[in-house]
């Protein structure tokens, strides 16, 4: 068999666990993994002493293109998050403007992203009060999913869901076998404490904190478990930010509900003292908890309970990251180059987490849940989607090594243990030691739905 691309010497990271193995790529795919291959291929990789993750599938972007570019887009976005290991995406229906909401505005951005995406890409579609008759069109023009906020998203144009809307669009989700992602804090709660925080003059980071605290994230999630049940319908929970939530989705799992949960690095890697020590690149919502919240977050990560770690990259400019106010600063942290960094650093050499563990989260299983069979592993058959990792190295992430559009950065000045190297986008360096090769070019990903519509 002819290889156009022989990776040899490295360690594989698979569910299984590592292997010392040759990968053999042809036409973009893995079509051989042995011990040692030995035709000559026209290019040779050495990967000795070096990690092959399966790419990382970040499930949770928002590059804010059309309509937002100047807070990020597909071009700076993808650099940074091919900078992390990552091959493949899936951008959220806002903060793009107008939100994907339709087929004409998934055709909007589908376009863009095709002309300057990196890697290849999936496409959230939103699920507003405004657009509950469009999920159909969006489902056969290919989006992955469906998103709500179930308290204000920030931006006006993308209203959060009431109730009926919510528990229709899981409805709907279910007919058309695509999962519903909640943004889940309660409104009512998170609205209410805003107000009297606010009407009091309150205005630090501390009040924000003190207006956001777990019991709101316990309400939602709780209530949209509870339709997801009623309904037998596929709910995903993003950017859990507290043990107690996943416990609560933990429990209806076990109860049979179709539920999977994601949590961020930013969850795993800050608190809540961090927040008042470094201010606006670390205001984001739910927010940052204490150590003893952060404790069990990660206990339940290491019982394997967190299915999915994806960035929510949420970069606004400047002038939207500075106020006296905390609660006027736009809420998002820019952090797409970063996951890798921190499940390897705080995962798995401080506590031991499982680099088997570690690309389940990151790829495998984002691959499954929205339908990519091509993707999330290394497997004969499978896209050569990849990242080389040096495990052992040491760096500190400066402000030069960013690739997104902006600098402010809360991980900055971390020094982090495991290295991204390169990544390789079926079959291609899509980035290596710096550099970025924006001719392999991204491709749209639709879910493979046997049988649903
Ligand atoms: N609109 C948007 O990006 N919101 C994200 N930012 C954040 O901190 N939480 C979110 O849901
Ligand atoms: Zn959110
Ligand atoms: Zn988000």
């Amino acid at each position: 068999m002819g290889f156009e691309l022989i990776v040899r010497g490295g360690t594989l990271v698979t569910a299984q666990g590592e292997q010392r193995a040759d990968l053999g790529i042809e036409g973009g795919q893995i079509v051989s993994i042995a011990d040692e291959l030995l035709d000559g291929a026209p290019h040779t990789l050495d990967a000795s002493g070096l990690y092959l993750f399966p790419g990382v599938l970040d499930a949770h972007v928002h590059l804010n293109e059309p309509g937002r570019t100047h807070w990020e887009g597909f071009e700076t976005g993808t650099r940074a998050l091919a900078a992390g290991g990552a091959t493949s995406f899936f951008d959220m229906p806002l903060n793009s403007s107008p939100p994907v909401l339709d087929a004409a505005t998934f055709e909007a951005k589908r376009a863009v992203a095709a002309a300057k995406s990196l890697l290849d890409f999936g496409l959230w579609g939103g699920l507003t009060p405004l657009n509950l008759e469009r999920l159909d069109e969006l489902a056969e023009a290919g989006v992955i999913g469906f998103k709500a906020f179930m308290s204000h998203s920030g931006l006006d144009e993308f209203p959060a869901v009431d109730d009926v809307t919510l528990y229709e669009g899981l409805k709907a989700a279910k007919r058309l076998g695509l999962p519903l992602a909640t943004h889940a804090e309660s409104d009512g709660f998170t609205r209410r404490l805003t107000e009297l925080a606010r009407s009091g003059g309150a205005s630090t980071a501390r009040d924000y904190l003190n207006s956001r605290p777990v019991v709101t994230e316990l309400e939602a999630v709780q209530r949209a478990l509870l339709y997801a049940h009623e309904l037998d319908a596929p709910l995903h929970l993003v950017h859990l930010s507290s043990g107690q939530a996943v416990a609560l989705a933990v429990e209806a799992k076990a109860r049979g509900v179709d539920v999977t949960i994601e949590t961020c690095p930013h969850y795993l890697h800050f608190t809540d003292a961090d927040v008042e020590r470094i201010g606006a690149a670390l205001k984001c919502a739910p927010p940052l908890r204490p150590q003893a919240v952060q404790d069990d977050l990660w206990g339940a990560l290491l019982r394997g309970e967190i299915d999915i770690v994806g960035s929510d990259h949420s970069p606004a400019p400047p002038d939207l990251k500075t106020s006296d106010d905390f609660f006027a600063l736009w809420g998002g942290i820019s952090g797409a180059q970063s996951t890798l960094n921190v499940l390897l650093a705080d995962g798995h050499h401080q506590r031991g987490v499982a680099l088997a563990a570690i690309s389940v989260m990151t790829a495998l299983n984002p691959a499954r849940r929205f339908n990519l069979p091509q993707k999330g592993e290394l497997r004969v058959g499978a896209d050569a989607d990849f990242a080389l990792v040096n495990l052992g190295q040491r760096f500190t992430l400066e402000q030069a090594d960013l690739q997104d559009r902006w600098r402010q950065n809360p991980y900055v000045g971390t020094s982090f243990q495991g290295q991204v190297t390169a990544t390789y986008l079926r079959g291609r360096a899509v980035h290596q030691h710096g550099q970025f090769d924006s001719t392999v070019g991204g491709k749209l990903l639709t879910p493979h739905l046997q049988g649903a519509l």
